[in-house]
């Protein structure tokens, strides 16, 4: 017969799992920071939506953009962050900002023609 299972999780945590509970307690704030920060940002995107179909401007702004990516890849370089990462992702946020853009825009020219 073979003797009981030992279980793989110590009761009392070795160094390395104590700082790896350490750490993915930091990267766990990290991350609720993020999403308040992205949903802060959203938030105020909405309202440059609304803004944007009021006064008939186009959703999209590339020369804005141009001036973001700028500025960002420069802030990344600075915080040794790699630039690329950071243009890809603010282009990504950016893609679905501007998708926001223009379902406003539809649903105020549908709220017009009503
Ligand atoms: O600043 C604007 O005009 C926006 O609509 C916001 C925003 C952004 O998410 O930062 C989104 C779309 C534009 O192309 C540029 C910037």
């Amino acid at each position: 017969m073979n003797p009981e299972p030992t279980s793989s999780v110590p009761c009392t945590p070795d160094p390395a799992h104590k700082e790896l509970e350490r750490l993915r307690a930091s990267i766990d704030n990290i991350d609720a920071a993020l999403v308040h920060m992205l949903a802060e940002r959203f938030r105020c995107t909405q309202e440059v939506g609304k803004l944007k179909a009021r006064a008939h401007l186009p959703p999209a702004d590339p020369s804005r953009e141009t001036r973001q990516i700028e500025r960002l890849r420069q802030l990344a370089q600075d915080a040794h962050l790699d630039p690329d990462f950071a243009e890809k992702f603010l282009a990504f946020v950016i893609r679905e900002v501007i998708r926001h853009h223009e379902a406003i825009a539809a649903d105020s020219r549908n709220a017009r023609n009503e």
